[in-house]
Formats: structure tokens, sequence, C-alpha cells
């Protein structure tokens, strides 16, 4: 079993995310914090609630940041809508928040549980990740590792250069990429090859029932709305390789860099500029002598498309039956 705490903004592809996380019994979903990102922290928490009612499950549900640490706060509702979740019909909640903010939920989980068995899962902008490591910095060497949708190596999503996670909130990227423990960047070059397939919609159709017409209700309005600004062909479940990562570590192939965010750029400001041990020549930035690369994080690369789509296809199948 992995345990993993879900720090999301819900968002189409952070309710995939919970689905896997939910579905899967190989993960133990410690619980779900929120942030603002995809909508404001008030939207992002209620659809959580939602998304969780929907699928069936109770699991801590603990809200976090209103904003970035520093910039003004980037907003994606031209892409998620006005309640941040357009398109599915959201029930009511079925349970009530966790007291805690999202920081000191955060907190308090890695430190009851044994050194080096719980794994943050960042699938929003990090501002909630690096608050707490700023509050309590022991997380860093208690946590097991640190699995985070954002980013890419090649252009952005939000800028040309900037992936909307680390967009929104650059400085607390910074603080997440540069803080000594282990981290998968899961990037855009990863989650643009998880695309929900014509294929896939037809299996999740095949499953039936509320749940399976939930998940079809989110692609076609991010197909829908979002094919026209995007040109991509199917909805890219962006979140949701997070978490197959942690259910079968082989869905993706990874390569070691040295991973910086950019801060100061005007016109790449959040980039995440990555340095790959493996790729000659590159050990140095911008010329000068390397400056204490350090190669401990990892990139996703190539996808086992398959067997992502098996394991949505099987996390439903599990809620659908009551699990
Ligand atoms: N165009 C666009 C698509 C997805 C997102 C959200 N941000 C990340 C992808 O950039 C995912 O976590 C997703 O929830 C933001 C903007
Ligand atoms: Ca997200």
């Amino acid at each position: 079993m992995e345990k993993i705490i879900l720090d999301c903004d819900p968002g189409h592809d952070d309710a995939i995310a919970i689905l896997l996380a939910a579905g899967n019994p190989n993960i133990d979903l410690l619980g779900i914090t929120t942030v603002s990102g995809n909508h404001n922290v008030e939207n992002t928490t209620r659809n959580a609630l939602s998304v969780c009612t929907a699928y069936g499950i109770k699991v801590p549900v603990a809200k976090g940041s209103p904003g970035p640490l520093l910039i003004d706060q980037v907003l994606a509702i031209e892409i998620h809508g006005e309640t941040g979740l357009d398109g599915p019909e959201l029930p009511p909640a079925s349970f009530e928040l966790d007291k805690r903010h999202a920081v000191d939920f955060i907190i308090d989980t890695v430190m009851a549980h044994e050194p080096k068995t719980v794994t943050l899962v960042p699938v929003g902008p990090y501002t909630n990740i690096a608050l707490a490591v700023r509050k309590e910095p022991r997380i860093v060497s208690r946590v097991k590792r640190v699995v985070a949708m954002g980013g890419s190596y090649t252009r952005g999503n939000i800028t040309p250069a900037a992936e909307f996670n680390i967009y929104g909130d650059p400085e607390a990227a910074d603080v997440v990429f540069r803080s000594k423990w282990d981290v998968t960047m899961v990037g855009l070059d990863l989650t643009h090859q998880a695309l929900a397939t014509t294929a896939l919609q037809d299996r999740v159709r095949a499953v039936g029932g509320p749940i399976a017409k939930f998940i079809l209700d989110i692609w076609e309005f991010i197909a829908t709305t979002h094919g026209g600004l995007l040109q991509i062909e199917y909805p890219a479940v962006h979140d949701a390789c997070c978490v197959a990562a942690m259910i079968d570590p082989t869905v993706f192939t990874t390569e070691k860099a040295d991973i910086r965010v950019e801060l100061a750029g005007r016109w790449t400001k959040g980039m995440t500029v990555c340095n790959f041990e493996k790729m000659g020549g590159m050990h140095h930035f911008g010329g000068t002598a390397s400056e204490q690369l350090d190669f401990r994080h990892s990139v996703a690369m190539k996808l086992d498309h398959a067997k992502f789509c098996d394991l949505i296809v099987d996390a439903l199948e599990r809620l659908a039956k009551g699990k």
C-alpha cells in the first residue's frame, strides 16, 4: 500500500486523480488537501467534497491556501468553467471538511506516520506544500517522496514557457524543487500522452452507472471547451498520471535531472528548466561552471497508455461496485 496525500485544485482531471486514488486497493488515500488554481479555493474545496460524494467515498478533506505565496492569483476559469468543474452534476457534500488548514493536515499526517512512508502528490499549484515545508522543515526528510503534476521540459500551456501549476505559484514551486527530497516531475510532456481517447471513453461507458457518467461528462466538457482552446484531440488526463505511477511505477519512464524554476524571466517566469543528467554537454548553466548540480529529481518521459487506461477502468469498476 502506498500512503498518499493528494493536494489538488479540482478541476476536471483532478477528479480522475481522486478516482484512481480512491478506487485502487494499492493506494491508501490519507487525505485530500485543496488549493486555489483551476478556480478559487472555495470552489476547489466544494468540488473536492462533491467528487468524493459522487464516488461514494469519505476521506479527510482539508481546505488550503486561497492564493499563491507572492504573485497575484491566476485561475483557469476559461478551462474549467464557472464552478471550476463545469459539466458533471455536482452533488452536495455528504460530509464535513476536516477542521484543520491543509498545511496543518499535511504536517500532522506526515509527522504521525513512520518516516519515509507518506508520499505527497501535489496536482495543483504547490502553495500548501511550500507553506508546510516552511512551517515544519522536518517533513522534507520524513516524506517518502513527492510526485508532482507540473512543469514541462519543452513548452508550457499557460505561457509558451510555463505550465499552469508552476506558473500559478512559481515561488512555491521553487521551494519544492530546491528542498532536499526526491521529486518526480510529471510534466506536460508526459501528461499530454495521457489522452482520454474514444477507446477509453467507450470502456468507461461500458462500465455504466452514475460514476461512469460523471467521468464522461467531465471529458465531454473539456473536449468541447478545451478542444477549441488547445487544439488537442482528446482531453489530457494530467493529474491521474501521478497516482497511476504510485500504483504501477512502470506506467511511465523517468530520467534524472536537475530542475530549476525560472522566477525572474520576463517571458519565461514559471518555466521548469530541466538539465538532464544523461543528456551530454548540458552539465552547466549559461556557460558558467556547474553550480552544485543536483540530479536527485526525476522527470516523467514516456507513458504506457494501455496500462494507464487499464488503471482508470479498474478503479471505476471497483467504485461502481461500491468497492
Ligand atoms: N489548460 C489547462 C489544463 C489543465 C490545468 C490544470 N493544471 C494542470 C495542467 O497544467 C493540471 O493539474 C490541471 O488540473 C490548467 C490549465
Ligand atoms: Ca490540477
